[in-house]
């Protein structure tokens, strides 16, 4: 933080900001939709429902890993933009200086389309695809679990309960994703012309050979500390919704 506050002033933590604003809500929804429609075609129960006939967990499971699997060809574009920004860490263009390689989100989408093609968008994907598809898996049960284990049979759950369980279900998924996410990251910072990786699994054996096991849990910390609020306020709006709505 203290390095980043030097060297890039307060603007420095909001790099790459505008782009996750706008996909978040897009990927949520189809997230979450996924997730709903899925399990009301394993179980034919409505949301309303769902708690007087609870789904078994492997319904959840296979629930949540198909949100996952599909909202990652939403969220590549949009996560590769992120990545690529947060690590150009040259100081804000004073005059005379050399202008940063990216001038902000489009600019980066475009840059990136030019030099590598509109493929190059979705460099990373497959290693988005690992870390998302059994993550969000766990990220439902997880949720579930702990919403049944403090709430009577039958009863929908307390906000309190959905804002704790949502909390520990984010942070959870983040423990398990953060090994794939440190690698996804690096792929998506190789570009055609610096291509250093050849696939998942030689990055994986590269980090862990030259920055040793610990490397795959760069992060973490940062990572929950975000997770909880973040998935709190995330569960809480999707029940809610559909009870209202739903
Ligand atoms: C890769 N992981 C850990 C997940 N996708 N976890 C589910 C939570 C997603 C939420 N939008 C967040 O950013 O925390």
């Amino acid at each position: 933080m203290v390095k980043t506050y030097r060297h890039e002033s307060l603007l420095g933590f909001f790099k790459g900001m505008s782009f996750p604003i706008a996909s978040i809500a897009v990927v949520n929804s189809v997230l979450f939709g996924v997730y709903s429609n899925t399990l009301l075609a394993l179980t034919a129960t409505s949301h309303q429902e769902r708690w007087a006939q609870p789904p078994s967990y492997t319904q959840v499971f296979i629930a949540g890993c198909t949100g996952g699997f599909v909202q990652v060809y939403c969220l590549a574009p949009f996560d590769l933009i992120k990545v690529r920004l947060q690590n150009q860490t040259e100081p804000r263009a004073r005059p005379g200086s050399p202008p940063p390689r990216y001038r902000g989100p489009v600019h980066c989408a475009a840059s990136i389309c030019q030099e590598e093609g509109p493929r190059g968008l979705f460099r990373g994907a497959w290693a988005l695809t690992l870390r998302d598809t059994p993550t969000l898996g766990i990220y439902f049960v997880t949720y579930e679990w702990l919403c049944r284990q403090s709430t009577p049979d039958g009863q929908n759950p307390s906000s309190a309960t959905v804002l704790v369980a949502g909390g520990f279900a984010g942070i959870t998924s983040w423990a398990v994703a953060t090994p794939l996410d440190v690698i996804k990251s690096r792929m998506q910072m190789a570009g055609p012309k610096h291509r250093v990786y050849r696939g998942v699994l030689d990055c994986m054996a590269r980090s862990a050979q030259q920055e040793g096991l610990g490397v795959f849990f760069r992060g973490l910390t940062i990572n929950s500390a975000r997770a909880f609020p973040v998935n709190a306020v995330t569960f809480l709006s999707y029940e809610y919704l559909l009870r209202w709505w739903g």
